[in-house]
């Protein structure tokens, strides 16, 4: 596999009511990278990762996953090898049950049932769920459909793992220990957020976007300490550096 794990060169993307969301996007991610995307509200962000994972296919430009450029035709090789956690959890679980929802990808691999009972219990337990295995998803918490959703994922064992705002509605101790929950995840890590502090701690790479553009690219600690950029991007330092 190519070591640059996700290319994405000059990609464009209107909605279909015209609005530009994405206005030439370039950049690589190499593999086992912790990369942050940051930017106001409609930067373009949650668009961007929409096409990480083939949910929007590139009309133009191109996104390539390690080997395969991203078409309907590599789409279920694209889908193995990267892992969406949407912004809602509810866009995730659909099952009767936590176990369930958590079995259904790797039941589509096409697994044998002892593979798979390995794997949602491997995952829950990961994400701290175990107890929540024969609950039906929509009566749990946010912060427990959260980590369920990050479940119904990590049971795929992608190597790339994308995040739509994971810390979003999370209380403190819920958050920490997402925060750590990522830390352990070994493999390449691509997450958009507003929780600077998050980034702080958990990305090394920061890529700063606005209204569709890349503003900037490059070290954490460099971006968060340029105010003339913060003030560009929109966005304010991170606490733990005031
Ligand atoms: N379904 C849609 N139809 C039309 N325009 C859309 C749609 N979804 C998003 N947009 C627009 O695309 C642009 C980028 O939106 P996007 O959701 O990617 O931004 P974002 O950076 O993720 O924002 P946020 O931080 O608020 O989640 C915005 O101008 C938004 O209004």
């Amino acid at each position: 596999m190519s070591h640059h794990i996700v290319e994405v060169q000059d990609l464009r993307f209107a909605y279909p009511d015209g609005n530009e969301a994405l206005s030439g996007l370039s950049f690589r991610i190499h593999h086992g990278e912790s990369v942050a995307i940051v930017g106001a509200n409609g930067a373009g962000k949650s668009t961007l990762l929409l096409h990480l994972n083939g949910c929007l296919v590139p009309k133009q430009g191109t996104v390539r996953i390690g080997d395969f450029p991203l078409t309907e035709k590599t789409l279920p090789d694209v889908r193995r090898t990267v892992g969406m956690v949407f912004q809602d959890p509810d866009d995730q679980l659909f099952m009767p049950t936590v176990y369930d929802d958590v079995a259904f990808g790797p039941l589509n691999l096409g697994l044998p049932f002892d593979e798979v009972d390995a794997r949602v219990r491997s995952a829950l337990a990961t994400v701290g769920g175990e107890h929540l295995s024969r609950r039906p998803p929509y009566r749990l918490s946010g912060g427990e459909k959260r980590a369920v959703a990050i479940a119904t994922v990590l049971s795929m064992s992608p190597n790339i793992l994308v995040l739509d705002e994971p810390t979003s509605n999370l209380d403190p101790r819920a958050r920490r220990n997402l925060i750590n929950l990522l830390h352990g995840f070994e493999h390449t890590k691509i997450i958009a957020t507003h929780d600077l502090d998050m980034v702080m701690d958990l990305c090394g790479r920061t890529i700063v976007m606005h209204r569709g553009h890349i503003l900037a690219d490059g070290p954490t600690r460099d971006i968060f300490a340029d105010d003339r950029l913060l003030d560009e991007g929109h966005l304010e330092r991170p606490l733990s550096l005031r």
